[in-house]
């Protein structure tokens, strides 16, 4: 299947950060989540893949072109979303849309008016009087109004109320029922990608921690509860992280092969979320 996305070793510093040897792929036809704690690098990868900023190393192909060579053409298939209003303030929504899209070879008005019906917007209104959840469903309708194949978003969901915020994530779901569509957004809330992403890249301290289908993620780890007298024998091979939880211990391990059928019988078994996956990970252990 194709590549849409193809990071190889990018590193980048940004004074006393830097993203360090980033690679992943991701596949046309889903949604991939980027997850990772304050600080951890995701707006500045989002930045790399924009050629927002230039990566010191490593490639970065979008559509299997880079922005060195085609970097026009990657914009014009891209339809990005991201927190900062870049919108005309001043300016009415239809006013906005008058100037951005002759931008757009592909633009299409119909598109963007059956958007503006669809999230009920106001299109005399100036930008500046809108929400923040209009905001955000005018900078979606605005992005897919010129048929982009891929969609990249910078927090979508931040700052929006649960009913605003299963709506956005029904957007992004039905973007991919094109099946030429893919959607790469960023998030705090990983419950979010728990219901809508195929795949998950989680960043640290701006490098990766993995890059993976979200299905094999929740083969893979597994969060262990028993008395704390048995924290000692969980294996430190596998152990990511844990701590002492007052009525026990509750420890984070990516697999349980190595942990004898005995131990196992006495503790308790489940499937970490993604928030818990990213906790151990980012705290470690303390057991
Ligand atoms: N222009 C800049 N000048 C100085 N430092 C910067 C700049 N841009 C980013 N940084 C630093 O790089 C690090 C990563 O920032 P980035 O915004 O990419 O993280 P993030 O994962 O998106 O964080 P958050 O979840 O808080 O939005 C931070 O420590 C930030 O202070």
């Amino acid at each position: 299947m194709e590549n849409i996305i193809e990071l190889k070793n990018v590193s980048k510093k940004i004074k006393d950060f830097q993203l360090k040897n980033i690679s992943f792929e991701f596949k046309k036809g889903y949604i991939m989540g980027l997850i990772g704690p304050n600080g951890a690098g995701k707006s500045t990868l989002i930045r790399c893949l924009m050629d927002l900023v230039r990566v010191d190393d490593g490639e970065v192909n979008i559509f299997g072109m880079t922005h060195m060579e085609n970097t026009i053409e990657i914009k014009q298939r891209i339809g990005f979303v991201y927190d900062e209003s870049h919108f005309y303030d001043d300016l009415s929504l239809e006013k906005n849309k008058k100037i951005i899209a002759p931008f757009y070879r592909n633009w299409d008005d119909s598109t963007f008016y059956s958007y503006i019906k669809k999230f009920n917007l106001p299109l005399k209104k100036k930008i500046k009087t809108l929400s923040k959840g209009m905001k955000m469903k005018f900078a979606i309708a605005m992005a897919l109004s010129h048929n982009p194949d891929l969609i990249i978003l910078d927090e979508p969901t931040a700052g929006l109320d649960p009913v605003f915020r299963r709506e956005m994530l029904d957007i992004l779901q039905d973007i991919i029922q094109d099946e030429n569509k893919s959607v790469f957004f960023s998030t705090h809330i990983t419950t979010d990608l728990d219901q809508v992403a195929d795949y998950i890249t989680f960043i640290n301290n701006g490098e990766i921690v993995f890059s993976k289908e979200k299905d094999i993620i929740f083969e893979e780890y597994f969060l262990l509860k028993g008395p704390d007298s048995l924290a000692v024998d969980v294996p430190k091979v596998n152990l990511i992280g844990g701590r002492k939880t007052g009525v026990g211990f509750e420890a984070l391990v990516d697999g349980i092969d190595n942990i004898e059928q005995q131990l196992l019988n006495q503790l308790h078994i489940e499937t970490p979320s993604l928030e818990t996956i990213m906790y151990y990970t980012i705290r470690g252990n303390s057991l």
